[in-house]
């Protein structure tokens, strides 16, 4: 499969050429983000998700360091997004959709560095706003 690749590679230039111009790279990464959003539902949840966080900061206004906690959270659950759909698309390439053990471990390790960055996100959120809540409700 890979040779496969190799070949069309080589009969494609157009596509697998070192980008020269700044604009060209800046589209192909665009067109990373589209995907992203397009093809993950997972990537779509998250970013859904984050809006919770951004909505209870402006309604606490919380201070610019809390905010650069929040959006720093938010962006470190994307980023793991983006490194295990890599990871997902990348492994299923060299499978070719086929069991393999180690294909299980790669994938399941990058699914569980968002789980980690999700679990970091809820400790954060949890630090900033539980004592917000308290002081609203107590
Ligand atoms: N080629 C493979 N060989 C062995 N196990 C695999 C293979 N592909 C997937 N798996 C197992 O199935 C699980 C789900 O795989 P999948 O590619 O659907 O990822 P996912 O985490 O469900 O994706 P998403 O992030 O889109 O929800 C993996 O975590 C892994 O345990």
């Amino acid at each position: 499969m890979l040779m496969d690749l190799k070949e069309r590679n080589k009969k494609d230039k157009s596509q697998v050429w070192k980008n020269t111009k700044f604009v060209v790279s800046f589209n192909h990464a665009l067109d990373g983000i589209k995907t992203i959003f397009k093809e993950e539902r997972n990537m779509r949840n998250h970013t859904m998700i984050g809006i919770i966080p951004v909505l209870l900061g402006w309604y606490f206004k919380i201070s610019a360091l809390e905010w650069i906690a929040v959006v720093t959270c938010i962006f470190l659950v994307m980023l793991m997004e983006f490194i295990n759909t890599i990871f997902e698309t990348v492994v299923d390439m060299v499978t070719d959709y086929e069991f393999h053990p180690l294909a299980k471990k790669a994938k399941d390790i990058a699914a569980g560095a968002v789980l980690i960055a999700a679990i970091f996100t809820i400790i954060v959120a949890a630090v900033i706003f539980m004592p917000k809540f308290i002081a609203l409700y107590f």
